[in-house]
């Protein structure tokens, strides 16, 4: 199986404050920085693997997406993360901080949305909110109500506010985690499954929220196993297939890396296969013009080929597939070998074990 692995490699660590970490040159030269960085990241529960040699950067205002399916290991990297569990190997660090050891300094910082429990079934989910706003250092005592307030409302819950959690829907719960998780200024925002138990409308409302996040230069960080929300929302994207990551980078990046590939609209579609076949670029008639392979050529190449044998162009793009079909490539083992040649500049593919 191949992996697409973009990393801003050899990030020094700022220990001394919660700041994100200046990240060094990554593999697509450039240089960021990260709001979460794990080098090595191995967690091993009574002998089964759940997580192995995991490299994974935040990139500071992103929106990244982790993908995986079921078991693959997102919650216990964010658990990693969060300092929640300690890893068996490997290191983390947080805003700047290693975890779990400086969780103190770190996690004031981050709102976070884990699975697991953490309310009072007989208590509201206003009495909820407050209790959780208690224990916030950055909040002020005199300042607690109207967080409180203000977070029920952004979440949508204000309405149900005061009746008791233990009769609160599914959905209703993920809208308090949610609500704990933005209770005072974060730099970052953690979310575990977010649109878990979520209706059509509720997940309009996170994704609302996410971009509400992103604008305000929140960096996030949001775990699903659903393709269309992670395409939807986030910036930035890491695929995890059973514990190990096969793909991180930006979202354009691995949409692009699926599809090397050229659509020319143009009405003179039968000249322009022929005259790109003579130039030894495959292309064939696709609906409006040509779809032209750019396995072994440039989209500017092509171009230049077909304005010199007289085609008119009427639009070149590069073909997109959506996020579902990277997705199955990279978690199929017989993908190896289909893997096309990327962009140098932003990605790096690399070959890990199915
Ligand atoms: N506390 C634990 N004790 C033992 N095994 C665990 C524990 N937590 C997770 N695992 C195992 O580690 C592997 C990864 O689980 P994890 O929950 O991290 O995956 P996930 O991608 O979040 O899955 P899901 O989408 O189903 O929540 C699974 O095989 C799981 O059974």
């Amino acid at each position: 199986m191949s992996a697409i692995d973009i990393h801003a490699r050899g990030a020094t660590s700022n220990r001394g404050e919660v700041a994100p970490t200046s990240g060094g040159a990554g593999a697509d030269g450039a240089t960021s920085a990260l709001v979460a960085r794990a080098r090595g990241l191995r967690k091993v529960y009574r002998g089964a693997v759940a997580v192995d040699s995991v490299d994974m950067d935040v990139p500071e205002g992103a929106v990244l997406g982790m993908l995986g399916p079921n078991g693959s290991g997102k919650t216990t990297m964010i658990r990693m993360l969060l300092g929640l569990v300690r890893p068996t190997e490997g290191d983390v660090e947080l805003l700047g901080q290693p975890m779990p050891d400086a969780a103190s300094r770190a996690l004031p910082h981050v709102g976070a949305l884990v699975e697991g429990p953490g309310f009072h079934p007989f208590l509201s989910g206003r009495e909820n909110l407050l209790r959780v706003a208690a224990a916030e250092p950055l909040l002020p005592t005199t300042g607690t109500r109207d967080a409180v307030g203000a977070a029920l409302e952004r979440v949508g819950l204000s309405g149900a506010a005061d009746r008791k959690y233990r009769g609160y829907s599914l959905g209703m719960k993920q809208r308090l985690g949610l609500a704990g998780a933005l209770l005072v200024p974060r730099k970052l925002v953690v979310l575990d499954e977010p649109t878990n138990g979520l209706d059509p409308a509720g997940t309009r409302e996170v994704r609302r929220i996410i971009g509400e996040l992103r604008e305000s230069g929140v960096s996030v960080l949001v775990s699903s196993h659903l393709l269309a929300e992670v395409e939807a929302t986030c910036t930035h994207v890491v695929v995890l297939h059973e514990g190990t990551v096969v793909a991180q980078g930006s979202l354009d990046t691995l949409l692009d890396s699926g599809s090397p590939a050229l659509l020319v609209s143009t009405p003179d579609a039968e000249t322009a296969v022929e005259a790109l076949r003579q130039n030894r670029t495959p292309a064939r008639l696709a609906p409006g013009g040509v779809r032209v392979d750019l396995t072994a050529t440039e989209p500017s190449t092509v171009v230049e080929t077909l304005v010199r044998y007289g085609v008119a162009i009427d639009e070149a793009r590069r073909e997109r597939t959506g996020l579902e079909d990277v997705f199955a490539r990279l978690t199929q083992a017989e993908a190896a070998e289909q893997a096309p040649d990327v962009e140098p500049d932003h990605v790096v593919m690399r070959e890990v074990s199915p």
